[in-house]
């Protein structure tokens, strides 16, 4: 079973998820801890609010996690913890009719400046097109091999942007409503219900097979 710690515990190899945010936090172990099979590593949590660089998604993500591995490695250097890997992800809300790319990985600057309100009203030159895709992307670096390029997996959920529905809990959760939603915002969902169809679970899904490939041997 995959447990989420700040401390060395089980023995087993340990990748550190870094993240500055909570929710993300909370997903992620939610996933890991929902597959059936137990899990051949230990996820440990580290908040650090990483600097994000311009670019393509995969490369935001890639340097994020180089930027987070160098401080993980620097640390972990002072102590005989069993840190084999570093993982961070970026997500994106990508808006159809604004070239299937922006706002993209700046949803957050747009959702802090705008909110839910403005977001739609961005939308209303474009109406009828208020089609939107939700992407994670994860990317993995290994402690042993830091200078290795780091391996990304990329989920993606298809919907739409509408007025806030449900659960203001979560970014921008009340606006999306995916097109496998049943009509609902994911912010209407139960946790299990987006879960099982987030961009997160999608992405997640791809970078969990590769850990089970590296520590299952
Ligand atoms: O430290 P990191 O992991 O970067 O956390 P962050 O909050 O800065 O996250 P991002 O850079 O990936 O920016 C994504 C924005 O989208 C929000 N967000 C991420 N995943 C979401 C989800 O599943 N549902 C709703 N909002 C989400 C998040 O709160 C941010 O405002
Ligand atoms: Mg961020």
């Amino acid at each position: 079973m995959a447990s989420l710690s700040s401390a060395p515990s089980s023995g087993l190899p340990q990748v550190v998820f870094v993240t500055g945010n909570a929710n993300k936090l909370k997903e992620v172990t939610a996933i890991l801890n929902a597959s059936s099979s137990s899990l051949p590593f230990e996820l440990v949590a580290r908040k650090i609010d990483l600097p994000e660089l311009q670019g393509s998604l995969s490369e935001i993500a890639r340097d994020k996690v180089k930027i987070a591995a160098k401080t993980i490695i620097a640390e972990s250097g002072k102590s005989d913890d069993n840190v084999k890997g570093v993982m961070v992800e970026d997500t994106a809300l990508c808006f159809d009719a604004l070239g299937n790319d922006l706002p993209g990985p700046y949803i957050k600057w747009f959702l802090e400046s705008l909110g839910h309100d403005g977001l739609n009203k961005m939308l209303v030159g474009f109406a009828p097109n208020n089609k939107a895709k939700a992407v994670c992307t994860f990317a993995y670096v290994s402690t042993d091999a830091p200078s290795e390029e780091p391996a990304v997996f990329v989920g993606e959920t298809h919907g739409a942007i509408v007025p806030a529905r449900g659960d203001n809990k979560f970014g921008w959760d009340p606006i999306f409503e995916p097109n496998e939603g049943n009509g609902l915002t994911y912010a209407q969902m139960s946790s299990e219900a987006k879960n099982a169809i987030s961009h997160r679970y999608r992405a997640l899904d791809k970078l969990r097979g590769h850990l089970l490939n590296l520590f299952q041997k």
